[in-house]
């Protein structure tokens, strides 16, 4: 039985190159954002598990004799692929009472709890009498890896719960981290979150948000770079809701389509990768200006290879003109086909150049907010450390 009051908290990340590429097997580049989701757990009534995801507008209840019975059937079917099955999510859906083919956000968002705290408990322990609450501070869909964030905030609450991994905040203290066998664990748990909601992913959003900081991510090869200059980015919501799943299966497509002229630009994206990887290295030991044109040039390419890829927006292209008339250099970050912008601002950008630009995309209805990036991966915390508006926001559920 569960008896303590504790939250769990994984950044957002954001793809500098790399996306879409990275799903089949590409290098790319991501860090990790100053932007958290935040799980709240705490003991539940005997026999009750509840979760609250107010972003997604989910609240529900189950009784456990209900869910070890769908835990049976689930089991019954785990295959070794890792994968969850069709069989396994029609049987959540039935469950759950989600339509066949259902993606809206609080249907993904409900399945992929049902699968992680099925599987999890299927393999260490028992179904938890726990109450979870999940809120974000990023956009959900928005290209920021919120699915991500919330798939490894889940992975660590659970595999706790279960005992899988330790609890390892001591009384007294504020925030603690997991070893790094720990991590690993957590990291795969929150990869078979990501395929239900993504389908395909490639698992470089659940590694930042394991990890944090800064990373080269590639056929799962997690490469932490360790001597990143910190680069100033500008980050812009262009506010067009999309959906990763379907954008990633855009892709697939139009490669099968036509392998002979969309591999090279995956090849080309992977280059841009492994150039990016080099100069950003060879920045601390040099640090001169001339490093930036190069990284402006790359955004360049990339956002014209991704719009071949066809994961373009006009809003999007909107967001390149405004920062291209100040001079800056912007390309789309994560699933694109609206979402979120990254615009590079060289040391030597003006503040005034940067306050223009923000006001014309502000103008366009687009959000934007500079960013710190390199934050650190899924954290515990006791509840007691959470700033006054993190609690408020997980209280109000
Ligand atoms: N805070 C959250 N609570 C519940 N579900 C979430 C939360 N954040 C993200 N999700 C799930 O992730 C999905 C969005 O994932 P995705 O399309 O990959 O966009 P992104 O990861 O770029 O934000 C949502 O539809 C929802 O199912
Ligand atoms: C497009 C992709 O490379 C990144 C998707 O990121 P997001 O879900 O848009 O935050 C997909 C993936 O790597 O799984
Ligand atoms: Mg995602």
């Amino acid at each position: 039985m569960w008896r303590r009051e504790l939250a769990v908290s994984a950044p957002g990340k954001v793809i500098l190159h790399g996306e879409h590429a990275v799903v089949l097997g590409k290098v790319a580049l991501a860090v990790a954002l100053d932007l958290r989701t935040f799980l709240r757990l705490r003991p539940g009534a005997e026999g009750r598990l509840s979760v609250s995801l107010p972003g997604v507008g989910v609240r529900r209840s189950w009784d456990s004799p209900g869910l070890r019975a769908l835990r049976g059937r689930i089991a019954a079917d785990e295959d070794e692929s890792k994968s969850p099955s069709v069989e396994q999510l029609d049987a959540l859906r039935e469950f759950a009472g989600i339509a066949a083919g259902a993606s809206a956000p609080e249907s993904l968002a409900t399945l992929a709890f049902l699968y992680m705290c099925l599987a999890i408990s299927a393999k260490y322990g028992d179904v938890p009498s726990v109450e979870i609450v999940v809120w974000s501070e990023l956009p959900t869909g928005a290209g920021l890896g919120s699915s991500a964030a919330y798939a490894v905030c889940l992975a660590a609450a659970l595999l706790m719960v279960c005992g899988a991994i330790s609890c390892p905040l001591q009384e007294g203290e504020s925030t603690s981290r997991w070893t790094e066998e720990e991590l690993t664990l957590i990291n795969s748990w929150a990869f078979r979150g990501e395929r239900v909601i993504h389908g395909n992913p490639s698992g470089v959003d659940n590694a930042v948000g394991t990890w944090g900081g800064a990373l080269r991510y590639q056929a799962g090869k997690i490469t932490p770079l360790k001597r990143v200059p910190t680069l100033r980015i500008l980050l812009t919501n262009t506010k067009v809701p999309r959906s990763t799943k379907t954008l990633v299966a855009g892709v697939k497509e139009k490669i099968l389509k036509f392998p002979a002229i969309m591999n090279p630009v995956l090849d080309s994206i992977d280059a841009i990768s492994q150039e990016c990887q080099s100069v950003l290295e060879a920045m601390p030991a040099n640090p001169s200006p001339e490093h930036y044109p190069v990284l402006e040039e790359f955004f360049d390419i990339n956002q014209h290879h991704l719009n071949v890829l066809g994961v373009g927006h006009p809003s999007l292209d909107r967001l390149c003109q405004v920062t291209a008339s100040h001079s800056l250099h912007s390309k789309l970050t994560g699933a694109g086909g609206g979402g979120c912008g990254i615009t590079l601002l060289p040391p030597d950008t003006s503040p005034l150049a940067v306050e223009a630009a923000k006001q014309d995309l502000c103008a366009c209805g687009f959000e934007c907010w500079e960013t710190k990036i390199g934050a650190p991966g899924v954290t515990l915390h006791s509840c007691s450390s959470l700033s006054a508006q993190v609690l408020h926001a997980l209280a109000q559920s």
